[in-house]
């Protein structure tokens, strides 16, 4: 499920506004921007009421808080909610900078200030990053305990898991225990190893669109920023920042990072069956193709496609047809899991594995028998189907020509009667 798709169906925020106009715009932005469920109260006795009645099986995500309501200040709405587990995002029309310093010392995750019509979208954003952030994992590295200590709680607000470590090298432990770390806050100056130091052994590894790191530093040696980047670094604050600046920038930086997935996920998967496309398994095939296979085992090339699938779309219609490449899709991932497996397009797949050739063989027959006993089901309709495969298992070929003969074998297959495998001799 994608996390667009998460939010949707599992988040649900709490709205708190005592001024109907207000409320109904509001709800009506968080719904359509972000398709969750979102409850609304006039005062903080009906929000009450809304958290008891979902009691801690099902509790609200985030609450939105106008800060002044009929039947409670500022203080009392937050601590109520921090009483119940629910991280607030503050709404309110007067500012100033003791209402900011309440709020976040209450533990208010945000705040917006209810100046215009847009403010709402901004809460729809920031909702939709507290969700994303939760599973993510940041290490905040510096050798003050009180500073780390502090990074750890407002980013921890932030939903993020985080892990600390007091130097560099400790850093590099840390990492090396959850390599899951998608974002590191370092300072610069510290025993054992520096910033600099870490940010350089980072980067040996883990580039700046798989790991995020953020350099901080109390010097006013403005050369800092510069250094830090120029070894790798996504970015750089200078202490002291505020919490509001820390959460920018590490948001911007997580958001980036997700893009960057996203994209690359597009870039190499097809989008109807998830399973990766003709770009990257022919990105792929010549590096799998390379790697040595021993033991008696040799690079089996596959070429597998639907039989008859146009009668499947000319009968059922095209959404049936796709269920079917879906089903062939499904039962390709599970059979060949240990392989390179793609949709080179249309009703044609292909996978490469390493194995033995009669394991190929046994195996090719054994995906060819499992399609024509499993049909699968769309529309209250059962569509069955057959495919033909080409088993290509001659060694040493560059991937290219593997992949042209069990084209070949494929065409072989088709044409001497469909539902088999035709495979190349053994070697
Ligand atoms: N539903 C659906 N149909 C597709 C998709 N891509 C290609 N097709 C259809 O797949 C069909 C392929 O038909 P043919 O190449 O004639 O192959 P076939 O009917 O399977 O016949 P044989 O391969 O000879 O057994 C065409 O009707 C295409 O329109 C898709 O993504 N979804």
């Amino acid at each position: 499920m994608s996390a667009a798709h998460e939010l949707a169906s599992r988040c649900a925020v709490l709205l708190i506004e005592d001024q109907a106009l207000v409320r109904d715009l509001a709800a009506q932005t968080l719904r359509m921007r972000l398709g969750c469920t979102v409850e609304a109260a006039g005062t903080l006795a009906e929000a009450r009421k809304l958290i008891d009645a979902r009691g801690a099986d099902a509790p609200f995500f985030v609450a939105v808080a106008d800060l002044h309501l009929p039947d409670a200040d500022a203080g009392k709405i937050l601590s109520t909610l921090t009483a119940a587990d629910i991280p607030a995002i503050g709404v309110t029309a007067s500012f100033d900078k003791d209402l900011r310093e309440s709020m976040l010392l209450r533990g208010a995750v945000d705040y917006v200030i209810k100046d215009n019509t847009q403010v709402f979208r901004y809460v729809a954003d920031q909702i939709r990053r507290l969700w994303c952030n939760r599973g993510q994992a940041a290490l905040v590295v510096d050798d003050s305990a009180a500073a780390r200590q502090l990074v750890k709680n407002w980013l921890e607000r932030q939903q993020l898991t985080v892990y600390l470590a007091a130097d560099g090298q400790e850093a590099l432990e840390v990492f090396k225990e959850h390599p899951d770390i998608c974002l590191v806050v370092t300072d610069c100056h510290m025993p054992r190893m520096d910033g600099f130091g870490l940010v350089g052994q980072l980067r040996r590894k883990h580039d700046r669109e798989h790991l995020a790191i953020v350099g901080v530093s109390s010097s006013d040696d403005n050369s800092l920023s510069a250094r830090f980047l120029k070894l790798g670094a996504n970015d750089y604050l200078g202490k002291p920042f505020t919490y509001e600046e820390l959460c920018a920038r590490v948001n911007q930086n997580i958001a980036m990072l997700d893009s960057v997935a996203t994209l690359r996920e597009q870039a190499t998967r097809d989008a109807l069956t998830g399973l990766f496309n003709r770009r990257h398994f022919y990105d792929q095939a010549p590096l799998h193709a390379r790697s040595a296979a021993v033991n008696g085992q040799v690079h089996a090339t596959l070429m597998l496609d639907i039989d008859f699938f146009k009668k499947v779309n000319d009968t059922y219609g095209h959404p049936a047809g796709d269920a079917v490449i879906r089903h062939m899709a499904q039962l390709l991932a599970r059979h060949f899991n240990d392989g390179l497996v793609a949709r080179l397009g249309g009703e044609e797949f292909s996978v490469m594995l390493t194995t033995t050739p009669a394991e190929a063989k046994a195996r090719a027959e054994a995906f060819r028998q499992a399609l024509e006993e499993s049909p699968t089901a769309h529309d209250g309709r059962v569509l069955s189907c057959t495919c033909s495969v080409g088993l290509c298992l001659t060694p040493g070929l560059p991937a290219h020509e593997l992949l042209q003969r069990a084209d070949l074998l494929l065409y072989e297959a088709k044409s001497s009667g469909r539902n088999r495998v035709c495979a190349s001799d053994a070697p």
